[in-house]
């Protein structure tokens, strides 16, 4: 049977990338996504922004909710210092299969945990399943109508502190109405849009940045 397209960015990564170099896996999957197909990665110049939030923010627990094929996995993981911990959530058997052999040709798999389940079940199971207290920082890039809800399971299960970091893509392609609607409205977030472009195209999109006020 047909290859599926993770099947075929794998193989781009194991043919043009470097066994435990991170960022020659990012470029691989860039490169395959801008020449080959299209894939739903937040890709090199939303990537740029995020890798300025992660570094800014320097967080010890990282939660990403919607691994795909671990594209921001393995970007996020790469700024990571050596004690902290990258949580990958993905409901998807098939994504998560890929996603596991793309995270172990970065050499990354000691600082990421990818479980595998919905976000909604799992959210309220990260205090008991992985001893975390609160996440310094969380990557929404799942399912656009479970930015909200997962949102407010944060914070009903305290896994938000003062200062905590939401970063959530594609807020306006294919875009996030609820969530942008509820997190720039309420006196618990600060937040901030950093205007750039749907992956790959010339599409508006961009990320926005809320810091959880307590
Ligand atoms: C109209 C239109 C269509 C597509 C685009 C382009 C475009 C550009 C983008 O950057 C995008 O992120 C997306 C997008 O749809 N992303 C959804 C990403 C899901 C992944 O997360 C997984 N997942 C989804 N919900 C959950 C959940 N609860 N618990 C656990 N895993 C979940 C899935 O299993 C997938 O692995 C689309 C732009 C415009
Ligand atoms: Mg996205």
């Amino acid at each position: 049977t047909r290859s599926t397209r993770p099947q075929r960015l794998l193989a781009a990564v194991q043919k043009n990338a470097t066994r435990g170099d991170p960022r020659s896996v990012v470029r691989a999957i860039d490169q395959f996504c801008r020449h080959k197909e299209w894939a739903m990665n937040v890709g090199d110049e939303k990537g740029c922004i995020l890798d300025s939030v992660v570094s800014e923010a320097n967080p010890t627990y990282v939660l990403e909710l919607g691994t795909y094929c671990g594209y921001s996995t393995v970007r996020i993981a790469s700024l990571l210092s050596p004690n902290s911990k990258l949580i990958t959530v993905e409901f998807n058997p098939e994504y998560a299969k890929i996603a596991r052999q793309v995270i172990a040709w970065a050499g990354l798999q000691d600082k990421i945990n990818l479980v595998e389940g919905a976000s909604g079940d799992l959210i309220p199971k990260m205090q008991e399943m992985f001893g975390v207290k609160t996440f310094d920082l969380v990557f929404l890039d799942h399912w656009k109508d479970r930015y909200l809800p997962d949102t407010k399971l944060m914070e009903k299960c305290g896994l938000l502190r003062k200062g905590s970091i939401l970063l959530a893509d594609n807020v306006i392609c294919p875009g996030t109405p609820d969530y942008l609607e509820y997190i720039r409205n309420s006196p618990q977030y600060e937040s901030q849009y950093f205007k750039s472009h749907l992956e790959y195209t010339k599409v508006e999109d961009g990320l926005e940045k809320s810091v959880f006020l307590g």
